[in-house]
């Protein structure tokens, strides 16, 4: 590791707080009655339902989605045997992935013993706190007795991820690879430098996927695993070779795939050479890999290069098993974790490295094309389909093998988890809800660009819309292939192409005609319009009754596009004017802002009307409500014209809207916090932070729109276009896959709302 980066490791371990986790509460306790029900007396009424039926303890404790993170400190990475105190940093890493890319909660427990039967027992008598035990860098061999005694111990799921989680992860990546490289694994000769934990898992899943058990060879410290070595443990004898070779270089000639697990630079890059041709390099010691990958490369470029780190293509690691294989191992309630779900988890990992990524994966990559290939055998770990595919399978093989204790709808399983994978999923849950099985026809105007085609494509899958898109055929006919999208043109998707589709567009130049002639369009740019503007043409689309709603822009300024929508679109018979509301999802909650992008200086009426459009357009996240009305001033406290304008808009929603929960004018900090607010009004209308902020003018609304979202990382919703006839919103050019499939999910919940 270089200097920056451990300098930098420090800081990122050292601050703000000590350490990468903490625990937070999940329930409110801010009075009498809440410690009245979360402790004495009222905690005795789970503790009797427990004692009673000890299933309860899954419905009245954390303990369904809590696993400890076991580990005494023996096998940390390729560290060593450093202790359990020094592992701590690794277990508190583990804990913070399981959460991340799961949502289970962990406690790291280090556990300060090398005696197999006292690390048992331990662990054993924690049965009743966890959902499920991850054991953790524990050495070989001590660590296949630890796991067997824990395994028959206790009744919940318990799992060695060192083993069966890198064996699992190798298991995927060696099959895709040697796909790549034309050889099949029953014909492949394997050699391992490494015979512990990991190595002999690994090669006990391969030989049980059709490796010959005769084709591997293990070396370790003391060289080649040979037949009369003395001291072997069980599973590393069945794999002791009849030979007079004693050291990796001599096991190496001929070799189709190196798989290291051992240590740092063992493989030197001058016995490269010897290996096989196109062979398969897996050097996934951490944190420093047995060669370099651009050494490795440098030296065979006719090999699959894979590592254990993130800073190089191939990254084949654990993380992308664990902890998917435990949410789906919790969700069923599984007792164990067998070989059925293990190879359940494996599959899945390989069919999803043969789909292309999603574009938020390839922009994490720095826009690398991840397609199935070379460098490209594994999903990476950030890879959101991750969850939705791992989970789902792995469940599945319980149900099947008979180890699962609740049964679960697998496609509704699949699709939840698809939507609880992102902050912004967990906003949109009601909306998809609304907008299932709607069918609504969305016509989008960018319909060649790839983040339109990736979330047409989430949107079928979804069951939400059928789509049509402007776009020319000949074009997508070459997209749609090397995108990996699986729906078909005119069959899935309706495809409106200004090439060849002059049925179709010859009524809408008409029509356009009629609106666009007399808003001033020159004659002899109506045709040009409607053929080479999509915007223009779906918006045209919408306004004919073609589609029920539309997307457009995403490619060009959003003022430009704008101008067509309004030329095209009438406003709604009661809206003054046109209003634009956007949605940043904080850590704290979901906070909509309006009007940030349509009228500059709006007035008190506009205000008023506007905070009762966006207010209805907030309920329909399933939010009621909590509206601010902002200014510079607080509850009276200026009489400036902009502070006057807020003081009557509050008059007249008060008036237009009764019921709403409204306040103001007050500045930012007292909309957004109660304790603030109750200083300045005593009796306010809602009580925490508002959730929708009604700016004075357009300026204050685009800039905190933009600053909150710029140092934020938040994803935003929107910009929603509220105050016209018909369904329509112009796409920001920042817009992503899945913001588009958001904005398509609450068009179309609209539209199935408006019936
Ligand atoms: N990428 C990934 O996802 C994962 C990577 N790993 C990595 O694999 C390595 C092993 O982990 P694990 O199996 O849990 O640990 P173990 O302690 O169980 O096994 C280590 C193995 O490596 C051998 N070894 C150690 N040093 C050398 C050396 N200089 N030359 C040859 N062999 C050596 C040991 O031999 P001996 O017994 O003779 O000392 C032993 O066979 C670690 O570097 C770890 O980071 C582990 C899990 C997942
Ligand atoms: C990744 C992992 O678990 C290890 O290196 O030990
Ligand atoms: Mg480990």
């Amino acid at each position: 590791m270089d200097d920056t980066l451990r300098r930098a490791a420090l800081e990122y371990h050292r601050s703000p707080r000590a350490g990468k986790m903490r625990i937070e509460p999940t329930k409110r306790m801010v009075n009498q009655r809440d410690l009245a029900l979360a402790y004495s007396p009222g905690v005795a009424a789970p503790c009797e339902e427990i004692a009673a039926d000890p299933d309860k303890a899954f419905d009245y404790t954390a303990r369904g989605n809590l696993v400890a993170v076991v580990s005494n400190g023996t096998a940390v990475l390729g560290l060593g045997a450093i202790g359990p105190l020094a592992a701590k940093p690794v277990m508190e890493g583990k804990a913070v992935l399981f959460k991340k890319f799961a949502d289970i909660d962990v406690f790291d427990l280090e556990v300060d013993t090398t005696d197999p039967d006292k690390f048992v027992e331990a662990v054993a008598l924690l049965e009743p706190t966890f959902g499920g035990i991850n054991l953790e860098d524990i050495k070989a061999p001590e660590c296949f007795a630890i796991e067997a005694a824990l395994k028959a111990r206790m009744n919940i799921p318990v799992f060695h991820d060192d083993q069966h989680g890198t064996a699992i992860v190798v298991a995927a990546a060696v099959r895709n690879a040697l796909v790549l490289q034309g050889k099949a694994l029953a014909e492949a000769r394997l050699v391992t430098s490494g015979a512990g934990a990991a190595a002999l898992a690994c090669v006990d899943l391969l030989v049980s996927m059709g490796l010959r058990q005769e084709n591997v060879t293990l070396t370790d410290k003391d060289g080649v695993v040979h037949a009369g070595r003395a001291g072997m443990a069980p599973n590393m004898a069945r794999y002791a070779r009849q030979t007079d070779a004693r050291s990796l270089p001599e096991v190496l000639p001929g070799a189709n795939v190196f798989l290291g697990l051992s240590a740092p630079g063992v493989l030197r890059p001058e016995w490269l050479p010897l290996l096989a041709e196109r062979p398969l390099i897996f050097a996934l010691a951490n944190p420093e890999p047995e060669i370099r990958p651009d050494v490795a490369r440098a030296e065979r470029p006719d090999a699959i290069v894979a590592t254990g780190r993130s800073d190089f293509p191939n990254q084949v690691n654990n993380v992308l098993c664990f902890p998917y294989i435990f949410r789906g191992a919790l969700d069923v309630g599984a007792t164990t974790i067998n070989e059925a779900m293990k190879v359940a988890a494996a599959e899945a990992i390989a069919s999803l490295a043969r789909l292309p990524a999603p574009e938020s994966v390839a922009q994490a990559y720095g826009g690398r094309k991840l397609t199935f290939g070379p460098d490209y055998i594994i999903p990476t770990p950030f890879d959101p389909r991750l969850i939705a595919e791992i989970a789902p399978a792995v469940a599945q093989a319980a149900m099947d093998s008979g180890v699962a204790r609740r049964s679960l709808d697998i496609d509704t399983y699949r699709q939840s988890l698809r939507r609880q994978n992102t902050r912004s999923a967990q906003l949109m849950m009601p909306v998809f809800e609304a907008a299932r099985h709607s069918l609504t026809r969305v016509a989008y105007g960018e319909g060649e660009d790839e983040r339109v085609l990736r979330a047409v494509q989430d949107a079928l899958d979804e069951g939400i819309v059928r789509p049509v898109i402007v776009a020319r055929r000949r074009v997508l006919k070459d997209r749609l292939p090397t995108l990996g999208l699986r729906f078909e043109l005119d069959r899935d998707v309706e495809v409106v192409d200004p090439e060849t589709d002059h049925e179709l567009l010859r009524p809408l130049v008409e029509a356009y005609q009629a609106v666009a002639g007399r808003r001033g369009v020159p004659s002899a740019e109506i045709i040009r319009h409607v053929y080479r503007r999509p915007t223009v043409t779906a918006a045209m689309l919408l306004r004919t009754g073609h589609v029920d709603a539309a997307l457009v822009g995403g490619n060009s300024e959003y003022w430009g596009q704008i101008e067509y929508v309004l030329r095209i679109i009438d406003r709604a018979p009661d809206a003054a004017r046109v209003y634009a509301l956007s949605g940043l999802i904080l850590d704290a909650g979901a906070l909509f802002i309006t009007d940030t992008h349509m009228v500059p200086d709006p007035t008190a009426e506009q205000i008023s009307e506007m905070a009762i459009l966006a207010a209805a357009e907030v309920r329909r996240f399933g939010l009621t409500p909590r509206v601010a009305l902002l200014s510079h001033s607080n509850f009276g406290a200026s009489h400036s014209p902009s502070a006057r304008k807020m003081r009557t808009a509050l008059g007249l929603l008060r008036k237009a809207a009764p019921d709403l929960l409204v306040e103001g004018e007050m500045h930012a900090d007292a909309a957004l916090s109660q304790q603030v607010r109750e200083r300045l009004v005593p009796d306010s209308r809602f009580d925490g932070p508002a959730n929708l902020l009604v700016m004075p003018n357009l300026d204050a609304a685009n800039i905190a729109l933009t600053a909150l979202s710029a140092s934020s990382s938040s994803p935003t919703i929107g910009p929603l276009l509220m105050g016209l006839a018909k369904p329509i919103h112009v796409l920001a050019p920042n817009i992503t896959a899945r913001g588009l499939l958001n904005l398509t999910t609450i068009l179309a919940a609209e539209v199935a709302q408006r019936g």
